[in-house]
């Protein structure tokens, strides 16, 4: 059970909230406007400590306030004892994250407080730019290997070399076999990881998907970034002369993609706006699954409006595998009525009704 209490201050309408969430389902219901993603902004920036709506993080401090605090206990391991976490975020962007009375960081946060979101953005994993879709690859790639941050931060900081001695325009050999050496020495590194992932994750994908979209396949593949066949030693070398008048490198990990096919062409092209929703969700609920199976614990779920666009049997679906990930989520809706029905008798559901910033008891 993660977040066992949630108190939130000054984020956007939300000037003090309280609350005591079930550990399985909490359903946040209200009019337009009432506050409902502000909650999950919160817990979001718990966290992550930073919003999925908006980077400039200052439209998320109320205004007139100078910070934005999120305060909770926390059941992280599940282990039945919970620890106070608190996440600071100022007017200057500075963060402060406090767990169990210590100061940490935020990839200390991040491994504590596995957040999924789905919500209308999500919709871009298919017909969004790769660096969406890195960006879900990456979600599960370091929650399931403790080396992947250390690898990925090695390998931006050797990607922003290579890239600033291109620009320069001029390199000497020596230094550019050098630099070429440790490029490629992450970047496999980094692959493995992301591929091993994409295998785990497809037979989770497949079986859900196959429940919630019936008759359609898709096929979901890893492309490295690089032609593999080459190796990337031969393409950094192909590629030079048009990498120095560019000034940047045109392979590598940082061109990573998932490619999504229905027989043969792409998911994007193919699919119905619903069945796109579907697929995604697909995608999001077999990470959550898959996180499960990999670290004994669960993920939190923030989903913003899910009935909209899906029907009612797909919805049902939904909520049935979202309770087989066995985590806490929170979800937004603003009719109540949208979301009761759903669930299995053994689901903690738990209702609260946010009108103006505040919670109503009625
Ligand atoms: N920095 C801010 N300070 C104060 N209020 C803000 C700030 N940013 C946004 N708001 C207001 O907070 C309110 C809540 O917005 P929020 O998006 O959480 O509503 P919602 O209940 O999810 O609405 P909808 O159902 O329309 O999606 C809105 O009225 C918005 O104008």
């Amino acid at each position: 059970m993660p977040i066992t209490q949630l108190n939130i201050r000054a984020v956007r309408n939300l000037s003090e909230l309280s609350l005591s969430p079930s550990p399985g389902i909490n359903i946040i219901h209200g009019p337009n406007g009432s506050g409902k993603s502000s909650v999950l902004e919160a817990i979001h920036m718990l966290g992550l400590c930073r919003s999925f709506r908006t980077n400039k993080l200052n439209h998320l401090i109320q205004t007139g306030a100078s910070q934005c605090t999120v305060f909770a206990q926390v059941d992280a391991m599940g282990t039945g004892a919970s620890q106070p976490l608190g996440v600071e975020r100022n007017l200057e962007s500075d963060c402060r994250i406090r767990y169990a009375g210590n100061n940490i960081d935020i990839t200390t946060l991040a491994e504590l407080l596995p957040v999924q979101v789905i919500n209308a953005e999500t919709f871009m994993i298919l017909e969004g730019s790769p660096a969406v879709r890195r960006q879900f690859l990456d979600w599960g790639s370091f929650h399931s290997n403790p080396e992947f941050i250390r690898l990925w931060r090695g390998f931006r900081r050797v990607l922003k070399q290579r890239n600033s001695l291109l620009k320069y325009g001029k390199i000497e050999q020596r230094i550019r076999a050098v630099w070429d050496q440790e490029f490629i020495s992450y970047a496999e590194q980094l692959n493995t990881l992301r591929e091993l992932y994409i295998e785990a994750l497809k037979p989770e994908f497949d079986v859900i998907l196959a429940d919630l979209l019936e008759g359609v396949s898709i096929d979901l593949s890893f492309s490295p970034g690089w032609d593999k066949k080459r190796g990337l030693d031969q393409v950094l070398n192909d590629n030079f002369e048009r990498d120095l008048r560019q000034g940047y490198t045109s392979a590598g990990p940082q061109r990573a993609d998932l490619r999504l096919k229905v027989d043969g062409h792409t998911a994007a092209e193919r699919l119905s706006r619903g069945q796109k929703k579907i697929v995604v969700s697909s995608l999001k609920l077999a990470q959550g699954v898959l996180f499960y199976k990999l670290n004994s614990r669960a993920c939190i779920y923030l989903i913003d409006d899910l009935p909209s666009e899906l029907d009612q049997q797909h919805s049902r679906l939904f909520c049935h595998y979202l309770e087989k990930t066995a985590s806490q989520c929170f979800i937004t809706s603003v009719d109540k009525e949208a979301l009761t029905g759903y669930w299995s008798d053994q689901a903690e559901l738990r209702f609260f009704n946010i009108q103006e910033g505040a919670f109503s008891t009625q």
